[in-house]
């Protein structure tokens, strides 16, 4: 069954990881793509070439997708994006606000930029695109769907993570609050809360055999998660059969928040 027969997604920081498994699978199930992606992050994990890869794994499906490069930090990328989705299939449907940072720093020494550039792309970037899609969402009238990436890491802590886990808490609130505010206009708006996934974003993090050993050990399902296994629920939020969760978290880690012992 094809749950996003129609639609049209937006994805922030698609071209890799999460987001590129979101616009992949929203294809899978019928939607036509709009992809956002940074050059500067790209680059920083020797992938310039992503965004070509994934476009046309796209287009090898036979659905029509777009690629914006912009920084969601900037507030008029989210306005670019809307304009973008709107000129090439004439409406948005649904938001994966997807995009964020997260380099890995002990917090008693953490650089000040490494801070304030880790909430303006993961929250602030967030609270930018959703806004743009949302304004526009409201003017169709007719309702849609807005999916962020939260993280396990909004409900726990990481001692190498002070200055990232609090943004990723800021997303899932962002979520609930806007579940309130644009309920009355017929757009859901809920978060997933991934695990730890196998990524770029966590592979130095994960290089060492002892820290992933450990890592999966604490997952009761014994594996790290995959980019399919988030975007798989991502699309189900934007999908008719969730058309009455919103405000809602989902948590995808193969059980590692409830496993005390
Ligand atoms: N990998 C993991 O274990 C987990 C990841 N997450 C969240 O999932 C989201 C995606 O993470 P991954 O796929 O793991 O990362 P990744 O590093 O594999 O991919 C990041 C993507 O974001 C884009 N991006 C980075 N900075 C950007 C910016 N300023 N503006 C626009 N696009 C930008 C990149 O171009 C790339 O497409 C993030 O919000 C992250 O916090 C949440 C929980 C766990
Ligand atoms: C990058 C980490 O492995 C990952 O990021 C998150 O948000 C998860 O909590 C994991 O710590």
């Amino acid at each position: 069954m094809k749950l996003l027969e129609g639609k049209v997604l937006i994805v922030t920081g698609g071209s890799r990881g999460i987001g590129r498994a979101i616009a992949v699978e929203a294809a899978r199930h019928g939607a036509d793509v709009l992809i956002n992606y940074y050059r500067d992050n790209d680059a920083g994990y020797g992938r310039k070439t992503a965004i070509d890869e994934v476009v046309g794994e796209i287009e090898a499906l036979g659905r029509r997708v777009v690629a914006l490069e912009g920084n969601v930090a900037d507030p008029q990328t989210g306005l670019r994006l809307v304009d973008a989705a709107v000129q090439a299939f004439g409406k948005v449907d649904v938001l994966a606000a997807n995009a964020g940072i997260c380099p890995f720093h002990a917090f008693l020494d953490i650089p000040l930029e490494d801070f304030r550039r880790t909430m303006e792309v993961n929250l602030h970037g967030a609270f930018y695109v959703t806004q743009a899609v949302a304004r526009q969402m409201k003017a169709q009238g007719h309702g849609g769907a807005i999916v962020a990436t939260s993280s396990i890491s909004a409900l726990v802590g990481g001692g190498q993570q002070a200055h990232y886990t609090p943004t990723k808490a800021g997303v899932h609130s962002l979520m609930q609050s806007c579940a309130v505010a644009l309920g009355p206009y017929g757009i859901r708006c809920n978060s997933v809360m991934p695990g730890t996934i196998a990524t770029d974003l966590n592979a130095e993090d994960l290089a060492s055999p002892e820290k992933l050993a450990y890592m999966k050990g604490r997952v009761p399902l014994g594996r790290l998660g995959e980019p399919v296994d988030v975007a798989n629920c991502v699309v189900f939020l934007a999908s008719d059969l969730a058309r009455y969760v919103n405000g809602a978290a989902l948590l995808v880690d193969g059980g590692l928040f409830v496993n005390l012992q």
